[in-house]
């Protein structure tokens, strides 16, 4: 499926609830201890509820084992599994049919080089989630508001299920879609007003900058 907007790092049924009321397609849950939007089990369980059947639920997980999978699985049930470590291809496919639903694999960007590595992901991932390499080492995985340079995508296969993320916000989400004409866009910090604080404002106006972005691009 095309135009697909994601929020991502959603942790308060109210801030939840503004982002479904906005119409996104798909809201992410994290599960990384060491990020301001991590949900426990419990919390992830309740959202995952409040979410259901409004739009695709997703779990992010980093370098997961077998028994964090299972754990976020049986508690969130999540329509996907997003995973944002350094999960090789294998390990995707591995971790696919293990959870047997679909899984989008995120891919970090700095440098043209870095393209190589999406390709491998492609026949196993529903969306190749492209973001913005973490600015120092000691930063999240995720989730940094970086963006990286979207020049860089030139020449990218249009078939691939490009997901686009990375430092998008409501000003420039707009400009994102018409220059890199992603399959779907994600936001995390972008929709934020401060580190883990969503803000229903923010989150619907980037959801009108998205749509009307891709609308116009038919
Ligand atoms: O959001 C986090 O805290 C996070 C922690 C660990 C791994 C990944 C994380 N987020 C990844 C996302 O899906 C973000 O939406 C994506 O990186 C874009 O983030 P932002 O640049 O803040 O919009």
């Amino acid at each position: 499926m095309n135009n697909l907007i994601k929020i991502c790092g959603l942790s308060s049924p109210e801030t939840l609830a503004a982002a479904l009321d906005a119409g996104a397609d798909m809201v992410g849950f994290v599960r990384y201890p060491k990020s301001p939007r991590h949900v426990t089990l419990d919390l992830g369980h309740r959202l995952s509820l409040q979410a259901k059947g409004r739009a695709k639920r997703v779990v992010l997980l980093v370098d997961p084992g077998d028994e964090e999978i299972a754990q976020a699985v049986e508690a969130i049930n999540p329509d996907l599994i997003q995973l944002h470590g350094h999960e090789s291809p294998e390990r995707v496919a591995e971790i696919r049919s293990m959870v047997n639903r679909p899984v989008m694999k995120a891919v970090g960007i700095a440098e043209k080089s870095d393209l190589e590595a999406v390709a491998p992901y492609a026949k196993g991932s529903e969306h190749i989630l492209l973001d913005a390499k973490p600015p120092k080492a000691d930063a999240l995985p995720g989730g940094n508001g970086v963006s990286f340079d979207w020049k860089l995508l030139d020449g990218l296969d249009p078939a691939l299920p490009i997901m686009l993320s990375g430092g998008l916000n409501p000003d420039n989400v707009a400009e994102a879609i018409r220059l890199t004409r992603p399959k779907a866009v994600d936001v995390s910090s972008g929709v934020e007003s401060g580190p883990g604080l969503k803000d229903p404002a923010r989150i619907k106006a980037f959801i009108q900058a998205a749509r009307t972005a891709f609308a116009a691009q038919h």
